[in-house]
């Protein structure tokens, strides 16, 4: 994150061949990614495979853009190292996939319609769009020549849900990223998707969700996977292993650097203003005076996740059923060393199944 901004290009394609009639697309996805998970990765796979099938799309590259700190998103860990993550994390997994840290190294947070701005300025106006090789029929020769990127948000269904609800996003922002843009949603299991939201006949048809339902491409996840950041935390938090659901640069980096290890407990006036809010409220509630700039950001802490709640209660379940289950020793002394009290019941149970 230190010394001048470049924008990465390194990795952008070019179309040539059976895609040189085809519209460049570029995939960017605003997040958190504290820390980046498996599945964050995976999202950008699913939305490539349904622009190759089902669209006239080409995807020529893919973008993580870390949400700037200003955001004070609970479990948020500094920008140097989420972006230090996302870089280690498609280095070592992905052949496309970039980390634009623009948006982490601004002052203050940005909205994501002019997040999206930025890529569209980068790759139209700086570069002048994407390379097509088109090859001259005639002569067989070829040449290079620029084409119009396309840019397009990557999210969540949980993101899309947002949408339609009030406070969240400003009206004139949703016109221009579901308008100008248009965004890849992928299901996400605890957002199903009520239809009724994109339905000109429901009591949203004047919404942009309705207005801009032809942009807004829904892809279903065949193999599921709701691996979250928030339950990685608390494993990590717990002592509990990470492996396979985030990349093991990430796990290397996260060990080296203490990330995660006690809860984030940050408390503040939030709690008066907005008890329920959710963490996407903060720039709203910011942006409209209900926070100052440098006020921390009251949530439930991640304890009280529901997902967490009810594993908790199926491990309990799970330790009544294997009655006289014990600790292996080594698990013992790493639960004694890492957790105090109820911890070591969680560890035990988890090791023993
Ligand atoms: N299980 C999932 N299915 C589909 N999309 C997901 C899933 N988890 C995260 N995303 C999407 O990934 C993007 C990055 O989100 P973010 O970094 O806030 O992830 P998160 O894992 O939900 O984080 P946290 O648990 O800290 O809230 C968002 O668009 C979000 O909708
Ligand atoms: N008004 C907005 O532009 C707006 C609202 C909610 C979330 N977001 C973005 O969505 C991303 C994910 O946010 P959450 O982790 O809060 O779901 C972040 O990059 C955030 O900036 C933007």
């Amino acid at each position: 994150m230190d010394g001048p901004y470049t924008f990465p290009t390194h990795r952008l394609a070019r179309l040539e061949g059976a895609n040189a009639d085809k519209t460049p697309l570029v995939l960017v996805a605003c997040g958190s990614y504290s820390p980046v998970t498996f599945l964050h990765l995976r999202l950008f796979e699913m939305a490539r495979d349904d622009a190759h099938f089902n669209t006239s799309f080409h995807v020529v590259g893919g973008y993580l853009s870390p949400v700037n700190d200003k955001y004070n998103k609970l479990g948020l860990a500094s920008a140097k190292h989420r972006v230090a993550m996302c870089d280690q994390a498609v280095s070592d997994t992905s052949d496309w996939l970039m980390v634009d840290p623009w948006e982490a190294r601004q002052p203050r947070y940005l909205p994501t319609a002019q997040v999206l701005d930025h890529f569209d300025h980068e790759l139209n106006t700086v570069r002048g769009g994407a390379d097509v090789v088109v090859r001259d029929p005639r002569t067989g020769e070829t040449r290079v020549e620029k084409r119009r990127v396309r840019v397009m948000l990557l999210a969540g269904s949980d993101l899309i849900l947002t949408m339609s609800e009030p406070g969240v996003w400003a009206e004139k922002d949703l016109h221009h990223i579901l308008g100008i843009y248009g965004c890849y949603i992928i299901e996400r299991s605890e957002s199903e998707l009520d239809q009724s939201i994109f339905s000109s006949s429901s009591v949203h048809s004047r919404s942009p969700l309705a207005l801009y339902r032809h942009n807004i491409h829904m892809v279903e996840q065949t193999v599921r996977n709701d691996v979250s950041s928030t339950k990685v935390r608390l494993f990590i938090r717990k002592g509990m292993s990470v492996k396979y659901l985030i990349p093991s640069v990430v796990i290397r980096y996260i060990n080296r650097h203490g990330l995660y290890r006690t809860a984030d407990r940050r408390r503040s006036s939030l709690a008066q203003v907005a008890p329920t809010a959710s963490p996407s409220l903060v720039p709203t509630l910011r942006e409209s005076g209900a926070l100052a700039d440098d006020s921390a950001v009251v949530f439930e802490d991640d304890e009280g996740d529901e997902a967490e709640k009810e594993r908790e209660k199926e491990r309990r379940v799970e330790r009544e059923r294997r009655e006289g289950a014990s600790l292996s020793p080594a698990h013992a002394d790493q639960a004694q060393q890492e957790q105090a009290g109820g911890d070591v019941e969680m560890i035990a149970s988890t090791s023993a199944s």
